[in-house]
């Protein structure tokens, strides 16, 4: 079976389904956002195996789905400690395939990865219950089966991490698993199945299709024998598959873009507020959860813009593989192109360039400069669409209640940060906000215990501690009669 080296890590570049690398007869290529090297071809499936996959993952699920939940729970603690061995394998491989920060990979996301398997088996065997409850001498307990064949479509912009926060829950409730990860970025997941296997996960208990989205993930989402999709990534997509899915009633859960806000009030510590902006161009501003439009309470716009133009003059942009580097490039010389049409777009409807501005060519064709625009039109496509990029906006409100309509001024509600030393108004703001996760005083603060999804056109449900239980089984409540077993 075909073999790539990237970093010189030999990764698989087949198929993983039945505990089989399998091959197809059409491959595409990954390409390195740090370098534009080839990183390697791989399979590129369609509707054969994506069949096939299913196929897999509905014969391994009657056994996996009566296996002790504590003999399930050991086997993802196994992935967890195999994923903790590997880790500087699995940070290298991913920055050479989607460009995000080597260090970040090694010190934060990698253990995350790890966490989130332990994390799942142990909510499995030890949160997850509900008292039982009485109804007329009627005894109500609740349970949570596995509900069979989970399909998951992950994106590109943190691949591992999001891919096992959707692998381990699915997999510690007893379902069976097809993963179609993002084809910007295909190599972990390849990885990820040779772990679970070394881990001792039976065959078909996971499987890894590699493919294009329209070749392989709609045919994935519209199979008859899938019980669950979970999808991360965009709304054009997320629109997609919920047609798709609508055809066999199939429950999805969404976790989609963004356009949060970031509210500076006047009473705020600028230094924190100045420091909360300049995170938002973490990953290149590709992360769901970035609050790219700042907007700032009259009184300090002044001052907290000059501090904010002098810490975006500080970032340190270049190779994601040196351990000094703030920002990298973004995933892919077409996703900059997009980023520059949008701030282009911008800049012609009259926003103001106060940083950056366009591609930094002198690193290559996939670095787009940390961007920070003033003076946009109000309802202007910048303040608007995700750009998925460094690019931010500044806005300046003169009244709260102007903040808040402001900020909720979008069909998302993913996330909102609000940066104020009043403790009542950030009480009534954060209630006002529409959003899934409203932090103040800081950012990207993330429990797994906590609920993590979006309103609106951010999504569709909720994943987190039980929530992820409630979307990957069927919830069960079993009423006995008030004679019990006679
Ligand atoms: N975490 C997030 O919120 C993410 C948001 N995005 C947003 O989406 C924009 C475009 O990024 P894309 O890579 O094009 O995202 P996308 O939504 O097209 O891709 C995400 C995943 O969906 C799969 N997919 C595509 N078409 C499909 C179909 N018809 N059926 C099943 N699966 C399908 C892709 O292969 C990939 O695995 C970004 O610029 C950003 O605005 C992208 C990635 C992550
Ligand atoms: O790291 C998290 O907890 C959440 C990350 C989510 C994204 O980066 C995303 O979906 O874009």
């Amino acid at each position: 079976m075909p073999v790539t080296t990237i970093a010189g890590n030999p990764v698989e570049t087949g198929h993983w389904i039945g505990g089989k690398r399998i091959d197809s007869s059409r491959r595409f290529r990954s390409v390195s956002p740090v370098d534009q090297q080839p990183l390697g071809e791989f399979a590129r499936g369609g509707t054969r195996e994506a069949d096939a996959a299913v196929r897999a993952a509905s014969e391994a699920f009657p056994t996996w789905s009566r296996t002790p939940a504590e003999t399930r729970a050991e086997l993802l603690h196994r992935i967890a400690d195999e994923v903790e061995r590997r880790i500087p394998e699995l940070a290298t491989v991913e920055t050479a395939d989607n460009g995000a920060l080597l260090r970040s990979h090694v010190r934060s996301v990698m253990p995350r990865v790890a966490h989130n398997f332990r994390f799942f088996a142990d909510w499995l065997t030890g949160e997850l219950s509900h008292p039982e409850f009485d109804t007329r001498g009627h005894r109500n307990a609740v349970s949570w089966d596995p509900s069979g064949v989970c399909v998951l479509i992950t994106p590109w912009n943190a691949p591992l991490m999001l891919e096992s926060w959707k692998v381990a829950p699915a997999l510690a409730a007893g379902n069976t698993v097809v993963l179609k990860p993002a084809e910007w970025s295909p190599a972990t997941a390849s990885v990820l199945a040779d772990i679970t296997a070394v881990a001792g996960l039976p065959d078909g208990v996971f499987n890894v299709v590699q493919g294009l989205g329209p070749e392989v993930g709609a045919p994935l989402c519209a199979h008859p024998d899938v019980a669950r999709i979970s999808f991360t990534g965009s709304e054009a997509t997320a629109r997609r598959i919920a047609a798709a899915a609508a055809e066999n009633l199939t429950p999805l859960s969404m976790e989609l873009g963004g356009k949060s806000p970031l509210l500076v009030f006047d009473d705020a510590d600028l230094e924190l507020a100045v420091a909360l902006a300049v995170e938002q161009y973490d990953n290149a501003g590709q992360v769901c959860l970035a609050a790219t439009r700042i907007l700032v309470h009259s009184p300090v716009a002044e001052e907290f813009t000059a501090r904010l133009r002098t810490a975006i003059g500080e970032i340190k942009q270049g190779d994601p593989r040196k351990d000094d580097t703030d920002v990298g490039p973004n995933i892919h010389p077409d996703h900059v192109a997009r980023i520059d049409g949008f701030v282009r777009r911008a800049v012609a409807s009259g926003a103001r360039v106060l940083e950056g501005g366009g591609p930094n060519t002198e690193l290559g064709g996939t670095y787009y400069r940390p961007t920070l625009l003033d003076q946009v039109r109000p309802g202007a496509e910048i303040l608007r669409e995700e750009v998925f990029g460094p690019v931010l906006t500044l806005e300046v409100f003169d009244t709260e209640r102007e903040a808040v309509a402001r900020a909720d001024d979008t069909r998302f509600g993913l996330a909102a940060t609000v940066v104020t030393s009043d403790p009542e108004r950030a009480r009534r703001v954060s209630a006002e906000l529409t959003a899934g996760t409203v932090w103040v005083n800081c950012f990207f603060v993330r429990d797994l215990r906590a609920p993590f999804g979006g309103a609106r056109h951010s999504g569709i449900g909720r994943e987190g501690g039980t929530w992820s239980f409630d979307f990957f089984c069927d919830v069960k409540n079993t009423v006995t009669g008030p004679k019990g077993w006679r």
